[in-house]
């Protein structure tokens, strides 16, 4: 693995909110998650990030124990997740990708019921209104849309406050707009000191809202790094493309790809046959990353 972390393993313990060290978990044959370690500081935004079917689902359950590991050590809050009683579990928050069977009750009356077994609730008619729910209040679950239940899923992991929030794949199913107000809702979370983890398949989102992302590929974590440094520094070199005068296809990374196109139009007396200017974008570093993975 690659590690440009800003907090990977040196940040002093009493300020990390999760500590993984080489977590392991098989389904018989499988290996879902394979010698995964990361740290994340109290109050970090962290994004895990990887296709279907890498690991993040079941490395995210392995944090709220609801799932045991076959090898390693998980600390969250300084507690084993396997066994963290009533006390620890009202200090976390959970938004799993699945929502819950609560189809006959108002969406108010179900945020309130869940208030009401933490020690700290918040106000449920503000949690409403950050989801984007309180025209929703009095609706029952079942009347919902997809991209609404979502929202109260985001609203019954957060109510009680927790200290540390697990979401994972939080904004499927949201439009435009909805997305930029859950961004919205975790800034906030995050200005209160929320440590949060996250999956997503938007990476817009990992760079939007998180300090640092995990890549993780077929239960690896194969990069670790805050989004501007995704891949190492070479993978955002700008790449020129263009055909030779004997037809062969030419390709070369450089900081300077102007001086480059120029010198190659004084060599040639003209521009270049299929001459392109390419920036890598997130995606493009991203889906390097998994490929690589793969082929390894
Ligand atoms: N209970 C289970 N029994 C057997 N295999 C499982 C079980 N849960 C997950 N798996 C397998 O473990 C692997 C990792 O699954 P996981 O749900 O963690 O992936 P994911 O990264 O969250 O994928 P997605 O992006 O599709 O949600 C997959 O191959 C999946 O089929």
């Amino acid at each position: 693995m690659t590690e440009h972390s800003i907090a990977g393993g040196d940040s002093a313990p009493a300020d990390d909110a999760i500590v993984v060290t080489g977590l392991g978990k098989r389904y018989g044959e499988l290996t879902a998650v394979d010698d995964v370690s990361f740290t994340i500081a109290r109050g970090e935004v962290f994004a895990l990030l990887g296709p279907n079917g890498a690991g993040k689902t079941t490395t995210i359950e392995l944090l709220e124990g609801f799932r045991v590991p076959s090898s390693g050590r998980v600390r969250v809050l300084g507690v084993d997740p396997a066994r963290g009683d009533a006390d620890w579990r009202a200090r976390i928050g959970v938004v799993s990708q699945s929502s819950a069977d609560i189809e006959r009750f108002t969406c108010r009356e179900i945020l309130a019921h869940f208030a009401s077994l933490y020690p700290r609730p918040r106000d449920v008619d503000e949690v409403l209104e950050a989801v984007g729910l309180t025209e929703k209040a009095r609706t029952s679950v079942r009347k919902l849309s997809g991209g609404q239940q979502r929202r109260l899923d985001v609203a019954l992991g957060i109510v009680g406050r927790p200290e540390v929030l697990f979401l994972d794949e939080p904004t499927t199913g949201f439009d435009p707009e909805a997305r930029r107000q859950f961004w919205r809702l975790i800034e906030r979370l995050r200005d209160e000191g929320t440590t949060i983890l996250l999956t997503t398949h938007y990476l817009d989102e990992a760079e939007h809202l998180s300090d640092r992302v995990g890549v993780i590929a077929r239960g690896r974590l194969i990069d670790l790094a805050t989004v501007a440094l995704l891949g190492g520094a070479e993978a955002r070199t700008p790449i020129v493309r263009w055909t030779a005068a004997n037809g062969e296809r030419r390709a070369q990374r450089t900081e300077t790809p102007g001086t480059l196109v120029a010198s190659l139009v004084t060599a040639a007396g003209a521009e270049p046959d299929g001459l392109e200017i390419h920036r890598p974008t997130l995606e493009d570093i991203y889906l390097d990353l998994i490929h690589n993975a793969e082929d390894a």
